[in-house]
């Protein structure tokens, strides 16, 4: 340890008592007193920071005073004793001034840990509107969701706004955290609350008989009581997060995909299609399928790819490429199109789909509108005719209306199939300008 590092404070010593007395490790020792100077806030950073780990955003969601917070403070506690995380309290994780005062999240939180796994970056999300919007736009993403239900709170009434919620933000996987356990007598009731909330996660269309449910208490393991509830279950927790939600792929390591900006003919060659190439690399002489438009789906070969001009060997994720595709005529392939590797993209006409509609400060429209509303919507390199309506069980369908600034969850129906995917955004624009922003969240037919 630096000199430097010695000297500083009380704190510093009774870290490193404990340090002598063998019950931290240097790191430890360190994030214990990371409040107190910038040397020890560099351990901590080296503590955090793993780049070699890879990256997952996750964020706990749910019902308002369910325990997110809580929660949230009580895995950086858990990873710090750790050497995993700097502990970050209550108060840290809630940093406005009126959130403190009244208990209450209305700023979504940033902060950061690691597993022995992977490396997190975790949002405390409020359910508020402002941040539903972040997600439905792109500004803010998950890979995976912890959803903190309060066991106390009976037959749980608000469950089902929880599911609601993870799903318009298009998260796929969610964990689940059945929290205050500690002021639950009955066992009975926890089997029941576990029942209830798979047979929900599956009409939602998560995958509710095998997604982890683990039950605990966030509070019991911020306060050091009942480590079986508590510290033991944030374990438990963290391991399920490890396993159940997946590792993002970075771009290039997906299969490749470009949407066709343009098609022409070069005469004694073929037909070359170009566009920006959303993922993945292509070599030369790869098999391609070309979907989308209503047409059927286009087999062929890619024989030449020339990117900035000049003939390559291969084709990657943003680059502007023009491909040769071998045997198919101009005519056969339109802008909005996909070339993407066999198998890996199908076309599809109806999806469900989280939009925010732009209010009228945003440039959006001044009125609402009703079911059936039928706009052009962009997605990738094209446009389309489509119809919105509510989901199954909306009540009240025939008469809602949806207003400027709004979220809101609809079933879109596409004139033609088109090759569409979960989490996938697209545009909704009338008159040449943005409406609507939508993220697809489930592909129903
Ligand atoms: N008994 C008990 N209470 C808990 C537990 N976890 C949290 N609480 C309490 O529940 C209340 C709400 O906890 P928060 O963590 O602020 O809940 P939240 O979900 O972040 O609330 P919002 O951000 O306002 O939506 C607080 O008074 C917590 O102390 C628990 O495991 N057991
Ligand atoms: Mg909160």
């Amino acid at each position: 340890m630096p000199a430097a590092f010695r000297a500083i404070s009380p704190f510093v010593r009774t870290a490193q008592a404990s340090l002598r007395q063998g019950r931290l490790n240097p790191f430890q020792a360190a994030l214990k007193t990371q409040h107190v100077s910038p040397i020890l806030n560099i351990y901590r950073t080296y503590a955090v920071y793993d780049r070699s780990k890879p990256h997952v955003n996750i964020g706990t969601i749910g019902h308002v005073d369910h325990g997110k917070t809580t929660l949230s403070a009580a895995i950086t506690k858990r990873q710090a004793e750790k050497g995993l995380a700097s502990y970050l309290d209550y108060g840290s994780i809630d940093k406005a001034p009126e959130e403190r005062k009244r208990g209450i999240t209305i700023s979504a939180s940033h902060i950061e840990y690691s597993t022995e796994n992977r490396h997190y970056s975790h949002v405390d999300c409020p359910g508020h509107a402002d941040y539903i919007k972040n997600m439905i736009t792109g500004a803010a993403n998950m890979d995976g969701a912890i959803i903190v239900v309060a066991a106390s709170d009976g037959q749980m009434p608000q469950t089902r706004e929880h599911l609601l919620l993870a799903r318009q933000v298009g998260v796929q996987k969610i964990v689940v955290f059945v929290n205050k356990v500690d002021a639950i007598d009955d066992p009975e009731m926890l089997e029941l609350v576990e029942m209830e909330m798979r047979e929900l996660l599956s009409t939602y269309g998560f995958e509710g008989d095998e997604t982890p449910v683990i039950m605990g208490s966030a509070l019991m393991a911020m306060n050091d009581q009942k480590p079986e509830i508590g510290a033991q279950k944030i374990d438990e927790l963290m391991k399920a997060v490890d396993e159940w939600i997946p590792t993002p792929q970075r771009d290039l390591d997906k299969p490749f995909l470009m949407a066709v900006e343009d098609v022409f003919s070069i005469s004694g060659r073929g037909t070359v299609v170009s566009g920006r190439v959303e993922r993945g690399v292509l070599k030369k002489d790869s098999d391609v399928e070309i979907i989308g438009k209503g047409h059927e789906v286009i087999k062929s070969k890619v024989t030449d790819i020339e990117t900035f001009k000049k003939s390559c060997d291969e084709s990657r994720a943003g680059d502007n490429s023009g491909l040769l595709i071998r045997g198919v005529r101009r005519e056969d392939i339109s802008r909005g199109m996909v070339v993407a590797v066999p198998g890996t993209v199908t076309a599809h006409q109806t999806f469900l789909c989280s939009l925010y509609v732009l209010s009228k400060e945003e440039g959006g429209r001044h009125t609402g509108f009703r079911e059936n509303y039928k706009p052009q919507i962009f997605l990738r390199t094209t446009d389309e005719a489509c119809a919105l309506t509510f989901p199954e069980g909306t009540e009240d369908a025939a008469h809602k209306v949806i207003m400027p600034g709004d979220n809101v969850e609809m079933v879109a129906h596409l004139h033609h199939p088109s090759a569409i995917e979960v989490g996938q955004r697209f545009n909704i624009r009338e008159g040449g300008r943005t409406v609507a922003t939508g993220l697809i969240t489930r592909i129903l037919k």
